[in-house]
């Protein structure tokens, strides 16, 4: 498969804070409708690669290549309208809003622009499907009506997805989705991922591996800010330096 089969890929990705090389020149390939996640130790550069992903940072050298026009540099609300949805933390919530209110904000930023010439009715119309069908599509369509700041930990996880999949993407950008999470809400997060991955190019950084290696179909692991390695889960699963570096014995302690 040539490098244009990627709907989103990196070169030479690189991003410096004052002396500190956070990403140093990586080049990672995304597959449409893929589950690809991006492991490594603490301090490795993953939130680092995701945040030059969706122009919440602004890379000091390299490209972003977005079905092949170069987007690096580009502010955040735009990355998101063209089609790269990041999931953010539940301050993001408003708790006193319902479910369905939050959710359709969050389509509403999407949509805004492009529906201006729409009569308010239709828009509005338009714009509560598509937070009806991000509920459902995150698990909540039962919680429409519930108060955010009601519902459990893991669902208001679920209704950040919610959020992001209310702005239409065709790549999920989650970093750390089950972070915090006990057993039974990461099982829960976990076949959520699963589902939208057949759906969606899925970019996932996350600390469980269990549920890396449930969801991922291809693994890049960072070590030091640059890419060790990229390839199928069980190659790279299997790879010695991959061992060495991060899965090894020591893996539990990340
Ligand atoms: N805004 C910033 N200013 C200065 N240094 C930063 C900034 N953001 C990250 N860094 C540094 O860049 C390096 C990579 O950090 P990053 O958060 O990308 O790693 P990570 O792999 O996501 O780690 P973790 O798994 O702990 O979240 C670290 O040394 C970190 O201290």
């Amino acid at each position: 498969m040539s490098q244009s089969d990627f709907i989103l890929e990196t070169r030479a990705l690189t991003k410096v804070f004052g002396g500190l090389v956070a990403n140093s020149e990586v080049t990672i390939g995304f597959r449409e409708r893929q589950a690809h996640a991006v492991i490594g130790p603490n301090g490795a550069g993953k939130s680092t690669f995701v945040n030059l992903l969706t122009g919440h940072l602004t890379p000091s050298g390299g490209q972003v290549l977005l079905k092949g026009a170069n987007i690096a540099g580009f502010p955040a609300h735009k990355v998101s309208r063209l089609g790269i949805g990041r999931s953010y933390q539940k301050t993001n919530v408003f708790p006193s809003f319902t479910c369905f209110e939050n959710t359709r904000l969050a389509a509403q930023s999407r949509l805004a622009t492009s529906m201006r010439f729409f009569r308010p009715a239709c828009s509005y119309k338009a714009v509560s499907e598509q937070a009806g069908c991000a509920l459902e599509a995150a698990g909540l369509g039962s919680k429409a009506s519930r108060m955010a700041g009601a519902l459990s930990y893991g669902e208001q996880r679920q209704l950040e997805i919610a959020m992001v999949l209310a702005t239409a993407p065709e790549i999920l950008v989650l970093d750390e989705p089950l972070a915090g999470m006990g057993k039974e809400e990461s099982e829960k997060m976990v076949g959520l991922l699963k589902g939208l991955a057949r759906d969606y190019t899925l970019i996932l950084v996350e600390h469980d591996m269990d549920a890396v290696f449930a969801i991922a179909e291809v693994l890049s692991v960072m070590v030091n800010g640059t890419l060790l390695e990229s390839g199928p889960l069980e190659q790279v699963r299997a790879s010695r330096a991959v061992q060495d570096a991060y899965l090894g014995d020591g893996a539990e302690a990340y």
